[in-house]
């Protein structure tokens, strides 16, 4: 029997599907009642046509001068709010841990590693994060890493060898370093050079994995769900995704499988995964968690490579800058022999030019964003139950009101305060230490190790070579360092650039040939697992 709707049950049903939509659309895009301040938004996309297609923090920070430093914005459905002070971060990020440590819903995040196995996109309080997180943690604390010590200073006189070598490849050579030691102490096995595979792979994956999370460079399938029911062979954009997905777990699992290998066979040489994988029953964790948190964790070798890039950038670009943090160094550690672990605290001014470095062009301008795991009612503002939260670290280290003249580049003002602030007028009193690093419960794990290599390798560039700009080819002129020229995703990391790098005596190259012969013998323990070809390589350039 055929069912027919009566005119009556077809109006039943149509009206309120009708009232359901158009209340959606109506209210689409607009600020609900106690939603922080925000520019004006239009019906159904909010701000979406206002929203800065690059570099948001710049907009950011001027919506900030106009409605404060928590306002929002509207895109479409979704909620934003961003925080622009040293207080806003504190009340809403530091002391409300426990309902603003989720993260934003992301599909694509979440097609490249589902179930909440990466600590860095996983949701809040689920129990596959937090044993994650437990788990780095007690792998990244203090006396694990003080066990690195050697081999970290190691790999960073190879950097200077390498520089010294082949200057005009230092970019690469400054990722070669950092993933040569994260892959160390997660995996127990280095990469000697960049064209080694796991170096290789790894480089090239993590520059396709930060493009497909870029904003814009996908369709806007958190926008627009209904995309994501497109099925794979007929969206480019998820055969990427998913291309980015194998690639990862491939490289992963290989890497695990040394470690494994490793233990089994009672060749361990102390890596974290080999502690993890020693201690999985009792820490919790399964197969898929053991190859995450590893891929996780190398993840962060790219926050300290762009900070290492931007060193030199400015190196190059602030001449005096750079022979006051000579003459320091020279003082210090004199010409005979290169920086140590125990130096690093008797380098005032050095310190002052990381810390300036970091506030001039911080390298995650907006950290990782967080979001509301519940409806919160904040210094009488509202906070809806998944608004994503944005740490507006560029507005907060650019602030006029409390940085002397914050465009210029200036490492003294963090001799003269700790903080760096203006001495004329009061700080806004919640301003911490390691702002650069997040808040709350989701702060970023690897602060002690990721400073640690900064220290060292800026101590090595500073006594080691003179740095200037780059010369034009043909007219011998100088091309003065583009201080604008980063990526746009979540990292802020300067593009490839040029500069002349030279040893700043025939002494001192010759030490840097002697210095990293010595030095090898830390790696031994990590290279038993190179191919035949590695290992050729690192006999030949061994002896001096
Ligand atoms: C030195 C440069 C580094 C910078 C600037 C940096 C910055 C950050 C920031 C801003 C966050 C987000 C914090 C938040 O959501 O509030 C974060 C998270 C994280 N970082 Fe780092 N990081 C660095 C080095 C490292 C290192 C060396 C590692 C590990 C070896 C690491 C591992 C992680 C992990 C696993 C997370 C995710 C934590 C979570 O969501 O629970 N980072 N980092």
């Amino acid at each position: 029997m055929a069912f027919e709707l009566g005119p009556t049950t077809a109006l039943a049903i149509l009206v309120p599907v009708a009232v359901y939509l158009a209340y959606n659309i109506f209210t689409s895009g607009q600020r609900p009642k106690g939603l922080p301040p925000g520019p004006p938004t239009i019906p159904y996309f909010g701000n979406l046509f206002q929203f800065p297609k690059k570099w948001p923090h710049y907009q950011f920070t001027e919506w900030s001068k106009q409605y404060g430093e928590i306002f929002s914005l509207k895109v479409m459905n979704q909620t934003l709010i961003v925080l622009n002070s040293p207080t806003a971060v504190k009340e809403v990020i530091d002391k409300r841990g426990a309902v603003t440590s989720n993260r934003p819903e992301s599909i694509v995040a979440d097609m490249i590693t589902p179930d909440n196995l990466n600590i860095g996109t996983g949701r809040f309080a689920n129990d596959t994060w937090k044993t994650l997180r437990r788990a780095a943690m007690t792998m990244l604390k203090a006396e694990n890493m003080d066990k690195f010590k050697p081999v970290q200073r190691a790999e960073a006189a190879q950097l200077m060898w390498d520089m010294l070598r082949n200057p005009d490849n230092f970019y690469d050579d400054i990722s070669r370093l950092t993933t040569s030691f994260f892959l160390t102490i997660i995996y127990g096995h280095r990469a000697p050079r960049s064209s080694t595979y796991e170096a290789k792979t790894f480089t090239q994956l993590q520059l396709d994995f930060m493009y497909v999370l870029e904003l814009g460079k996908l369709p806007p399938v958190d926008l627009f769900p209904i995309l994501n029911w497109v099925p794979e062979r007929f969206a480019a954009w998820k055969r990427q995704v998913m291309g980015v997905r194998r690639r990862q777990e491939a490289l992963f699992g290989q890497l695990l499988s040394l470690v494994k290998n490793r233990v089994d066979s009672g060749k361990g040489n102390g890596a974290f995964l080999e502690e993890a994988y020693a201690n999985r029953k009792e820490w919790g964790l399964s197969d898929l968690m053991l190859l995450n948190l590893g891929g996780t964790l190398l993840e962060g070798s790219d926050t300290s490579s762009a900070i290492l890039q931007d060193l030199i950038l400015f190196l190059s670009a602030y001449p005096e800058v750079q022979k006051k943090a000579q003459a320091e160094i020279d003082a210090v550690v004199g010409p005979d022999r290169p920086p140590a672990w125990e130096d690093m605290q008797n380098l005032p001014y050095m310190r002052a030019f990381i810390e300036e470095a970091i506030r001039f062009r911080p390298v995650g301008p907006l950290a990782i964003p967080h979001a509301m795991a519940k409806d919160e009612v904040i210094d009488g503002m509202y906070f809806p139950e998944g608004a994503a939260l944005f740490i507006n670290l560029w507005a907060i280290f650019h602030d006029e009101r409390y940085f002397d003249e914050p465009e210029k580049f200036r490492p003294e003002r963090y001799l003269a305060h700790p903080l760096g602030v203006r001495l004329d007028a009061p700080d806004d009193p919640a301003r911490r230490e390691n702002l650069l690093f997040g808040g709350g419960r989701r702060v970023c794990p690897g602060i002690r190790t990721g400073k640690a290599g900064v220290e060292i390798n800026c101590a090595n560039f500073l006594w080691a070579f003179n740095f200037g700009p780059a010369r034009d080819p043909t007219t011998g002129g100088i091309v003065p360092p583009d201080l604008w020229a980063f990526t746009e995703g979540v990292n802020a990391t300067p593009l490839p650039f040029r500069c002349t790098i030279t040893p700043r005596s025939a002494e001192k190259a010759e030490l840097i040939q002697r210095h990293f012969v010595e030095q090898s013998v830390h790696f031994t323990p990590y290279e038993q697992d190179l191919t035949p070809e590695d290992k050729e390589y690192v006999r030949s350039t061994r002896a001096y």
